[in-house]
């Protein structure tokens, strides 16, 4: 009986595209689902050069497999995965790897590790970006797990991956759920970029009535700028996409408003706040979610609660302005996920190499951007910047284009329009390049009514004030 290179648990969106990948380069690989039309037409879908086989039985899967079994799980967070890896324990030995490629939240895949290790089974967690065409084509992975289990995965995971300047966009991140963590924290700056870029569409739209098609040129002018991104492309795609439907006018004037979410996002600030990381782009990204599900009071407040435009800045002015403003919002936002990730390193004793964490988020994920190598060059150069902002040559950038930023978010304001990331952007980088935060008053309020003592600046120690 054929002996197959690797198994995937879950042959829905991603799984199944992933497999395919595998087999295009040369791979043979069995699939369990527990769908039977999934794992029967997974084979219809085979090429004659691939080597795959469907089944819904877990026994006769982890049979197919060669030994030590690697198997990836791809199915969705949470519940699935415990009840994917209670189908396969049975049939697993000794030395079997298995990879959880899912979004699951890192303490999870913590515990998942600790239990499966007292079977000597090694299991990784391990994110991927690029949905269901990366998935086919060539995604970013960020594995975590035991170093030594991963050289056996490696080349693989080489193979599939995507590829910028011939190296592949997947490399070991370190131990435990450091994987499913540098993941969590790229969903999150996913978060802040797709809201930025909502915010741009919606001064441009609401702010200035500017039509879709004028709108839809300047994303694609910014793709082919220094601000060239994934999320940038999709944009100026779907601003030409034609509603099918009515007939009339491009499909995003049809969709609601009311935005969902499945959770990484959240996790990633609710970590955030646990190791004392500033993320303030992504935070209000989260929260801006939050608020476009309160459809029906937004619209009873847009009734009651008026402004007048006082904006005294014209189209073309902010035309000119909004290239370096998302820049340097852009830059802001990356800088506070990858020093959320610099923190995390420590706490959780990762060793994460962020220049290995730019370099593979250059390729093949939803926040590949071309300012990715800007990031792998300034993590190369000095390997302990605690933030991007630090940067000789980046900050030089922001330090230019500043002045934009000021101008678009004034004008946000000044036309009511809502703008919590972009705001907070400059805010982030207003605060962090303050010698002097006003957080003394702070330590005093802080004193005065709870007796918690303070500080001084000109000598050592705590003191207490009786303040009346
Ligand atoms: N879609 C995307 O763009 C991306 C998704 N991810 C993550 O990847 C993971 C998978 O997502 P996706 O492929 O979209 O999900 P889908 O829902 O498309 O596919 C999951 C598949 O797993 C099957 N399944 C569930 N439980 C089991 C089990 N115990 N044994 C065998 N098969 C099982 C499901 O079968 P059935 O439907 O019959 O229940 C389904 O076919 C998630 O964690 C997701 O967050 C990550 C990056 C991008
Ligand atoms: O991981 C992903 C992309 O990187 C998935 O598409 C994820 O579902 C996105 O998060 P959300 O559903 O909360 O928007």
């Amino acid at each position: 009986m054929k002996e197959f290179d690797f198994g995937i648990v879950g042959l829905g969106v991603m799984g199944r595209n992933l497999l395919l990948n595998m087999a295009d380069h040369k791979f043979s690989v069995a699939g369990l689902d527990l769908d039977p039309e999934k794992a029967a037409s997974l084979e219809k879908e085979a090429s004659e050069e691939h080597t795959i086989k469907g089944t819904t039985s877990a026994e006769e899967f982890c049979g197919l497999i060669r030994k030590p079994r690697a198997i990836m799980l791809l199915v969705p967070a949470g519940k699935p995965v415990d009840s994917a890896i209670a189908s396969l324990l049975p049939y697993l030995e000794e030395g079997d790897v298995l990879v959880d490629g899912g979004n699951s939240y890192f303490p999870d895949t913590n515990r998942r590790v600790d239990e499966l290790a007292e079977k000597g089974i090694h299991f990784f967690g391990m994110g991927i970006s690029g949905g269901e065409k990366g998935a086919r084509f060539g995604p970013s992975m960020m594995p975590g797990g035991n170093a030594e289990a991963y050289e056996r995965l490696r080349p693989i995971f080489e193979a599939v991956a995507a590829k910028v300047n011939d190296e592949p966009c997947v490399t070991y991140l370190g131990k435990g759920s450091a994987g499913n963590y540098v993941k969590m924290v790229h969903n999150g700056i996913e978060y802040a970029i797709m809201q930025l870029i909502a915010e741009v569409y919606d001064l441009l739209k609401r702010g200035y009535g500017v039509e879709d098609a004028k709108i839809q040129q300047l994303f694609e002018k910014w793709n082919n700028s220094e601000l060239a991104s994934f999320l940038v492309e999709i944009t100026a795609g779907i601003l030409k996409k034609e509603d099918e439907v009515t007939g009339k006018g491009i499909l995003l004037n049809y969709i609601s408003d009311a935005a969902k979410a499945k959770g990484t996002g959240k996790w990633t600030s609710q970590n955030a706040m646990d190791i004392q990381a500033p993320i303030p782009a992504i935070n209000a990204a989260v929260e801006m979610r939050d608020i476009s599900k309160y459809k029906e009071e937004r619209v009873q407040a847009s009734k009651s609660l008026k402004w007048t435009d006082v904006s005294e800045t014209s189209e073309e002015e902010i035309f000119a302005e909004l290239t370096d403003a998302f820049y340097f919002a852009m830059i802001n936002i990356y800088a506070q996920g990858l020093a959320q990730l610099t923190i995390a390193s420590k706490e959780y004793d990762y060793g994460l190499n962020l220049e290995e964490v730019a370099k593979i988020w250059r390729g093949g994920c939803i926040i590949r951007a071309a300012c990715l190598e800007d990031f792998r060059q300034a993590y190369s150069k000095s390997p302990e910047l605690p933030n991007l902002l630090l940067d000789e040559t980046l900050g030089k950038s922001l330090e230019e284009k500043q002045a934009a930023a000021r101008k678009v978010v004034k004008t946000f304001i000044d036309k009511g329009i809502p703008a919590s990331v972009f705001t907070s952007t400059v805010s982030y980088f207003d605060s962090y390049r303050s010698e002097i935060l006003p957080t003394n008053l702070i330590q005093a309020q802080r004193d005065f009514f709870g007796a918690h003592k303070y500080e001084r600046t000109d000598k050592e120690g705590v003191f207490h004030t009786e303040w009346n």
